[in-house]
């Protein structure tokens, strides 16, 4: 077994071939970048060629890097740290992390439910002191659950299901209705080393009314979802809110907390969730707008993306897509909830205007 003592090739000998990937990570990889990081470990032993490993063998990654603990966004900080900047469009020296889970302050109760089909807002978090799903070990990863599902006891009227004893149609069903993760058999999780042992340890807490929902160690420790039908939007972010301080103060109770840092706000497995953690998205009715040639430049500016309404992945599907905000990092939630809000109204506006033929570039953003 090859120790870290050992003598090794030269880095350039061992640089990684990014040359069918388009992922950030190929930007700002150089030789020299790659000769300092190789050998270096993080305090719980993960490794730079751990943390790339998945944009090597898929080539669809976006960003390319993953970190395997809290101390990798130190360690590997010379790469993560443009990569964040670019990927959330901020500078990180100026970059502030405040949380503001205060849902009063929003305006816009609700969505205009001819075009709003769904609103879904999440949050992904990590427990401090555990490795992230990448790189944790059986026993991290059941003590993770064993902490979060005695957080969630707290809760009134709901439930923990884990994976491993549930049954085929059960799972398939709340798959189906997008409640539940998919089971990983290609893509992200299988390749970054957040699938080893699937599905011990893993599973969902949900309401009778699966309008409030808890994922327990997919792609991070820990995701938050409150979601239901329709455009209400207050309802849906009110309930998020104080479902995430309570699950963060029932799990204060256990002295754990969550991972976060002042730069960074709350750490996460994947660069794209870092600072709020939150992705706030609607299913709504674009038929129009989503075939109009300047779609995704109006996205872009407007720090939108769009998904199809089966997840990450995948295509647009009569005409409904999955709108949500691209950008976590350097905001906080009541901001970015606000600033979604306004742009999902803008994208509507626009989408009625197409329907009835009338110009719209006075309602773009550039
Ligand atoms: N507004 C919405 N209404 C109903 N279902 C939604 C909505 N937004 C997302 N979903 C569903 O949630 C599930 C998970 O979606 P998806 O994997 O794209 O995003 P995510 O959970 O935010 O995580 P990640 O960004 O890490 O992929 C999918 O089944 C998707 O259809």
């Amino acid at each position: 077994m090859a120790n870290q003592n050992q003598k090794r090739y030269p880095a350039q000998s061992d640089f990684p071939d990014l040359s069918k990937s388009n992922a950030l990570l190929k930007d700002y990889l150089t030789q020299d970048i790659y000769a300092k990081l190789r050998d270096v470990r993080t305090s719980s032993g993960f490794t730079f060629d751990r943390a790339i490993q998945h944009c090597l063998d898929r080539v669809t990654e976006t960003i390319g890097i993953v970190a395997g603990d809290e101390d990798s966004y130190t360690v590997f900080a010379d790469i993560f740290g443009p990569v964040i900047e670019r990927y959330h469009k901020i500078v990180r020296a100026e970059c502030m992390n405040v949380t503001d889970l205060s849902p009063e302050k929003i305006t816009g109760e609700i969505f205009d439910e001819n075009y709003v089909v769904s609103t879904r807002i999440r949050a992904s978090r990590n427990i401090r002191g555990f490795c992230l799903p990448p790189f944790c070990c059986r026993s991290e990863r059941r003590a993770v659950e064993r902490s979060i599902v005695c957080a969630l006891n707290s809760f009134p009227g709901g439930e923990y299901h884990p994976l491993s004893t549930m049954d085929d149609a059960l799972c398939k069903s709340l798959m189906s209705n997008h409640y539940l993760f998919r089971t990983p058999k290609v893509g992200f999780q299988l390749v970054s080393g957040c699938a080893r042992d699937w599905p011990d340890a893993r599973g969902i807490w949900y309401t009778e009314d699966k309008t409030l929902i808890f994922w327990v160690n997919e792609e991070d420790h820990m995701r938050v979802i409150s979601m239901q039908p329709g455009g209400h939007v207050k309802e849906v972010f009110t309930r998020f809110c104080n479902a995430m301080k309570q699950v963060e103060q029932t799990l204060k109770i256990q002295n754990h907390q969550f991972m976060w840092r002042a730069d960074l706000g709350y750490l996460s497995t994947e660069p794209a969730n870092l600072g709020t953690g939150l992705r706030a998205s609607v299913h709504v009715k674009l038929p129009n707008l989503s075939k109009h040639p300047r779609f995704y430049k109006i996205l872009s500016s407007l720090k939108l993306e769009c998904r199809g309404t089966a997840g990450y992945g995948s295509a647009i599907k009569d005409g409904i897509c999955d709108i949500s905000n691209s950008v976590r990092l350097g905001v906080s939630e009541v901001y970015l909830v606000q600033t979604w809000i306004d742009n999902v109204n803008l994208l509507i506006q626009i989408e009625m205007r197409l329907e009835n033929i009338q110009p719209i570039d006075d309602l773009l953003p550039m």
